[in-house]
């Protein structure tokens, strides 16, 4: 494996019955970005996050993160390199029976059983900050949480482990759009200090022009395209072409390069 991929994707196939979803899919994820994941509803997104991760098993093909293999391992393996990611599912995954404080601490259960409880708290109450929610939000159950605040909590205990790569499916779905901000520029923050990378399923424009640093599309059972947005403009994919330089495509480019006018507008009016 190359030193800069974190995980890589050869071969990947995956059925359910006759449906085929993937067939000889090829991805590199490289250490240190974050990759956005995009392509039409049903395309298998989630699916090929949760072949990464070890949920499915593909029919064919292979799956390494940091350079190891993650087919057929065995359960003890797969949990040592399982201990360096952290996942945030679709709808957050929150165990419902418990706090957000005791939600983050179960990962970190899982892997030092013999924790004392104070340090296991602050550890916990540490993970609820970064993820940006007030310490109030430690003791409630996620049924009392906003729905920001729901994707926050999961994020904190997705980052429960200090992990080096991150998983992300539709962080800012159903958020409105200044949560969804604030989200994108939480999450661009902690690949900063953390030193992610970050595997980043979305439907969200914006989330791709403000934080990703390369983009891949999913389509016709394949990654049929990885680079940046002006790399996958160049190309004359029709899907591509709609998605990026579509009415919506275009507005989230527009906000982008508003904000970041407005930006060196104001460094350049401090320095003045
Ligand atoms: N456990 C499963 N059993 C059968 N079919 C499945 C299963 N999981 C996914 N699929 C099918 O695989 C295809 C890809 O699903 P996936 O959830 O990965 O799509 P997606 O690209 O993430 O879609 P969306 O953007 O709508 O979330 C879909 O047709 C789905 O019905």
């Amino acid at each position: 494996m190359g030193d800069d991929a974190i995980i890589r994707v050869r071969g990947l196939r995956n059925c359910f019955g006759e449906q085929v979803v993937h067939e000889n899919l090829d991805l590199d994820v490289r250490r240190g970005e974050i990759l956005g994941v995009v392509g039409g509803s049903g395309t298998g997104k989630s699916v090929l996050m949760r072949s990464i991760i070890g949920l499915q098993t593909p029919a064919e093909g292979s799956v390494e993160v940091f350079g190891e293999n993650m087919i057929g391992r065995d359960e003890h393996e797969a949990k040592r390199v399982r201990q360096r990611w952290g996942v945030l599912f679709q709808n957050g995954a929150l165990f419902s029976t418990l706090t957000v404080a005791e939600n983050v601490e179960v990962p970190i259960r899982e892997y030092y059983p013999n924790i004392d409880q104070v340090l296991l708290d602050e550890i916990a109450a540490y993970k609820v900050a970064m993820s940006g929610l007030s310490a109030e939000a430690g003791p409630k159950y996620p049924s009392e949480l906003s729905g920001g605040m729901k994707k926050r909590a999961g994020l904190a205990r997705a980052l429960a482990l200090d992990p080096q790569l991150l998983f992300l499916d539709e962080p800012t779905a159903g958020l409105d759009p200044i949560g969804a901000a604030a989200f994108d520029d939480l999450i661009h923050a902690l690949k900063g200090t953390m030193r992610l990378t970050v595997f980043l399923i979305t439907h969200d424009l914006d989330t791709l022009h403000a934080i990703c640093d390369r983009v891949a599309v999913l389509a016709d059972r394949q990654v049929i395209a990885v680079g940046t947005i002006p790399e996958l403009l160049a190309l004359d994919h029709p899907w591509i072409q709609e998605y990026f330089n579509g009415p919506r495509g275009r507005a989230a480019a527009d906000t982008v390069a508003r904000a970041e006018a407005q930006m060196s507008k104001g460094k350049s009016g401090m320095t003045h």
